[in-house]
């Protein structure tokens, strides 16, 4: 990670990338007009999509409605034919590449857990630091007593200081979820995007990771893409719902569940 920001530096003496956001406005993410296409066909299509400092949104909707694709487009992987994406008001997404929009304070999280199982829990947070998961195997860090403290901080909001000495593989797939949720926040992401967090997990393992996503609330912004409804329901306040690359409804799930077009479109699945 020094030798990226080191970089970014050169670029912007004395300043980091997520020093020179600008969220005056209260908006973390712009997505405007965003229009990505695979040989012609709309996988998003003129798609506006905003989300605010500090708040937990969902984002629903059927198979194929663009919700993969929109979170590729923000975090990098996929460029779009048109529109705008910016990261606060100053840094514009779309002259970024992967690592440094990472970097600037986007975090993902795959639907499937990528821990390194023969590591300890608590190890496995130690390596996030290091960011690049590419030096993870040669990255042999001196913590600080303030690194050790966010690793204790990040064990509680997981809920697995029990677990913290023993290896990750031998976490349950629940666990392993938020395992993968905390070495994300060891980089301290502004907005991190969480793609089925709960597919596989028992009702018990549910509930947690609710409690878990809730208590980030405040301190990230959150978006998180779920087909579980009644989870979305346990921890949605604003609901983004997404069909053929465009935004249907949002509002609360009530008001979205109870929006005639929504049930239409599910119903037509
Ligand atoms: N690389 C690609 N090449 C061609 N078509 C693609 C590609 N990626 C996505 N698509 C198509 O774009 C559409 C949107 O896909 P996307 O994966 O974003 O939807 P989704 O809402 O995440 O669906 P799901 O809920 O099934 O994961 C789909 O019709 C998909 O087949």
């Amino acid at each position: 990670m020094g030798g990226q920001v080191e970089r970014w530096q050169y670029l912007n003496p004395g300043k980091t990338l997520a020093e020179t956001l600008d969220i005056s406005h209260k908006t973390l993410l712009y997505v405007e007009g965003v229009t990505v296409s695979f040989d012609g066909f709309r996988a998003l299509n003129d798609l506006s999509f905003y989300v605010d400092i500090g708040e937990l949104r969902c984002v629903i909707g059927p198979n194929g409605a663009g919700k993969t694709t929109m979170m590729d487009v923000v975090t990098g992987k996929t460029r779009p034919d048109q529109g705008f994406v910016f990261f606060g008001q100053s840094i514009n997404l779309l002259e970024l590449d992967e690592p440094r929009i990472a970097q600037a304070g986007i975090g993902r999280k795959f639907q499937k857990p990528t821990v390194f199982e023969q590591h300890a829990v608590a190890e496995n947070l130690e390596l996030a630091m290091a960011g690049d998961k590419r030096v993870w195997p040669t990255f042999t860090a001196r913590l600080s007593g303030e690194q050790r403290d966010r690793i204790d901080e990040v064990l509680t909001i997981i809920g697995l200081t029990e677990q913290a000495r023993r290896p990750a593989g031998a976490l349950s797939h629940g666990q392993k979820q938020w395992l993968e949720i905390g070495m994300l926040l060891m980089q301290n992401p502004l907005l991190l995007l969480v793609d089925e967090p709960v597919a596989g997990m028992t009702h018990q393992e549910m509930d947690r990771t609710a409690e878990l996503l809730l208590s980030l609330e405040g301190k990230h912004s959150v978006v998180v893409v779920e087909h579980d409804m009644d989870f979305v329901r346990s921890i949605a306040k604003r609901v983004t719902v997404l069909h053929q690359g465009s935004v249907l409804a949002e509002g609360s799930m009530d008001e979205v569940q109870r929006d005639p077009r929504v049930v239409e479109v599910y119903l037509g699945e």
